[in-house]
């Protein structure tokens, strides 16, 4: 089986220009097929507050009324997809950018029975693997947005964490996968303002462990979730550590690796 990277890269990363430019040029160079997924949940949050669309996010979930439905397609399918994919163009890395939409690549549906109504956010119930396979077939690589849709015409809104876990998850049938996650801090950390206390390895009883002690808080608690979930379903390697040293992650020299117990 052929080698596939997918790599999420974070919301901190694509809001700060040079960091992002920086990414994509180590990302281009990455040999064989990859798919990059991305959010962009800060610049979301800025435009829909200057369209004054009042913002509420619930545990890492942005609740998605039609207005900010919208704002986020807008945001993440157009111009952080295209800009993404016009700057690897430029890098000589042909990119075909998508959301789960387009070629019927992600079904979802709208979350229902929680005690929070979320709105337009979509829970993946099927990835079409043959789907990514035939464009990497053509092309280098493909930019994947965190837009989804149920099939009868409503596009939802679904965690970038989530669409990297479940489209390696679903590859992972065809290609030996490496996911990782890829954001503005060196790992998963012991201090979390501290890039020098990065955790080699994590396997699920530790991950309980540092849960416990609140070492581990926040965003990180859905990534590691994620990440578990990825590697207990056919991921081969799954590491999460700092954007800006790619290549590295992708070498094992840097990052936090997830493990088995
Ligand atoms: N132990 C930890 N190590 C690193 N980051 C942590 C840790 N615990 C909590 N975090 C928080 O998790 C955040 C990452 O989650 P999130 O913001 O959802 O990621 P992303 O940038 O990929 O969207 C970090 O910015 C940090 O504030
Ligand atoms: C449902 C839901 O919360 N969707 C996320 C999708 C973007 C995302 O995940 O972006 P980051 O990777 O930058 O956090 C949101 O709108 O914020």
């Amino acid at each position: 089986m052929d080698k596939l990277y997918v790599i999420k890269i974070g919301g901190n990363v694509i809001d700060d220009d040079n960091k992002l430019s920086a990414f994509l040029l180590q990302f281009a160079a990455i040999k064989g097929k990859k798919i990059l997924v991305h959010g962009g949940g800060k610049l979301a949050t800025r435009l829909a507050a200057e369209l004054n669309i009042p913002q509420q996010m619930i545990d890492g979930r942005r609740i998605t009324d039609s207005e900010t439905l919208k704002v986020v397609t807008m945001v993440y399918a157009g111009y952080i997809n295209k800009n993404i994919v016009a700057q690897l163009q430029a890098a000589n890395c042909n990119a075909v950018g998508v959301c789960g939409a387009d070629g019927n690549a992600i079904l979802a549906h709208k979350r229902t029975g929680a005690a929070t109504d979320y709105g337009f956010v979509g829970d993946i119930d099927s990835v079409d693997a043959s789907f990514f396979q035939n464009i990497l077939q053509q092309q280098d690589c493909v930019v994947l947005a965190p837009i989804t849709h149920d099939g009868k015409g409503q596009l939802l809104n679904t965690n970038a964490d989530t669409i990297a876990q479940e489209t390696a998850k679903a590859l992972s049938s065809l290609y030996n996968v490496e996911l990782i996650y890829s954001f503005e801090k060196a790992g998963v950390l012991l201090d979390a303002n501290d890039d020098a206390t990065v955790i080699k390895e994590i396997n699920p009883t530790t991950y309980k462990q540092l849960k416990e002690q609140q070492v581990i808080f926040a965003g990180m608690l859905p990534k590691l979730d994620n990440a578990f979930a990825a590697l207990h379903s056919g991921v081969k390697k799954v590491i999460i550590g700092k954007a800006e040293v790619l290549q590295q992650l992708i070498t094992g020299e840097s990052g936090t690796s997830i493990i088995h117990d």
